[in-house]
């Protein structure tokens, strides 16, 4: 059994998977919740899984930090468009020494921790999953799970496989979820965004699936374009990735179970979307180097119409 205390900010479909794993497999989580932390606190979890169901009827759950111990692995697993808010949440949390483990899609937030909490260590951590909250606690986890740990260090630069990393790898190797590490956190940031800019965002902007994405000739066209300019992002902040990576990627989808991504979902919920952390960052880091990524900008300033007359609609419905 692990000997570190973890935190999960954010018990969705990914930090309610992944807490709930660790906490089967022995070691000690902290819940922390917002709506639904009457429903968790008095019934606990329930995973619904590929892999099997589980429940667990009792979890540490909190609706306030303040009543949370300090932590080992602080887990950030929020929407990045809730990240304004880490500046409140993180700092009493985490122990002095301690780790915060960023596994949220899209670019930049190991720097805005970084900012926040200058002293810790930060991990990002690319998710393979296909997981969704169905009801207040209660997780549908779909597909997948595998997760690529990088360790941060200002300026992107290699920090080399630590044993920070393989201590959290043990843990989470223990609860079954399989762990791949990485030197180059950011060469790992930009190839999983090989996948999340076309995928998500043209699931948006043209209403589909990803089994509709690939079976179509002209989007399917339009994903590998895409891909191939997160590769010119990639490369603008010096890491290269292979062209048979993006063929891989592909092929991956093609394999896939007909897919509602992460951000047609949010969409269709009129929920924000994670358009600045997924789509956002990345042309703007491509851009501070003087380098333009068009298809990725039309896709941008879509999404960014497509959210704000979402959170206008959102906005009167509530009203
Ligand atoms: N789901 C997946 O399969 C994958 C997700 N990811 C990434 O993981 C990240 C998390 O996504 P996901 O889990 O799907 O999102 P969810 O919306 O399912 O989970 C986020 C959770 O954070 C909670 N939350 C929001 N604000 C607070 C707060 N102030 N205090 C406590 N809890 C709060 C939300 O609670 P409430 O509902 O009450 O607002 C919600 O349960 C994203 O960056 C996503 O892109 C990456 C790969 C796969
Ligand atoms: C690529 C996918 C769907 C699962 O591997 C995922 O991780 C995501 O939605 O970000």
């Amino acid at each position: 059994m692990s000997e570190r205390k973890y935190a999960i900010v954010g018990t969705g479909a990914l930090g309610g998977y992944y807490g709930a794993k660790l906490q089967k497999a022995g070691s000690d989580v902290h819940f922390l919740l917002k709506r639904d932390y009457g429903k968790v606190s008095q019934d606990g979890l329930l995973v619904e899984s590929k892999d099997g169901n589980f429940t667990l009827p009792q979890v540490n759950a909190y609706s306030d930090v303040a009543k949370m111990p300090k932590c080992d692995v602080v887990i950030v697993a929020l929407k990045t468009t809730q990240n304004h808010l880490l500046p409140k949440l993180l700092p009493s949390i985490v122990k002095n020494d301690g780790i915060v483990l960023a596994l949220q899609n899209g670019l930049g937030v190991e720097e805005e921790i970084a900012e926040i909490l200058p002293k810790v260590h930060i991990i990002g951590g690319l998710c393979f999953l296909c997981s969704n909250k169905v009801g207040a606690g209660h997780i549908h986890h779909l597909d997948y799970g595998q997760i690529i740990l990088g360790e941060y260090a200002h300026g992107y630069s290699s920090m080399g496989i630590t044993d920070r990393m393989q201590q959290i790898a043990h843990d989470f190797q223990a609860a079954g979820i399989s762990i791949e590490l990485v030197e180059d956190l950011l060469l790992g940031r930009w190839k999983k965004l090989v996948w999340n800019i076309p995928y998500n965002g043209l699931s948006v902007v043209l209403n589909a699936r990803t089994d509709e994405l690939m079976a179509d000739t002209y989007t399917r066209t339009l994903v590998e374009q895409l891909m191939y300019e997160v590769k010119a992002g990639a490369i603008s902040m010096g890491r290269n990735l292979p062209d048979s990576f993006i063929q891989t990627m592909l092929d991956y989808t093609v394999k896939m179970k007909p897919y509602r991504t992460s951000m047609k979902i949010d969409y269709d919920e009129c929920r924000p979307l994670e358009v600045e952390a997924i789509v956002g960052n990345p042309l703007r880091k491509a851009q501070e180097v003087g380098v333009n990524l068009p298809q990725i900008n039309c896709l941008y300033h879509q999404l960014k119409f497509l959210d704000g007359r979402n959170r206008i609609g959102q906005l009167t419905v509530d009203s």
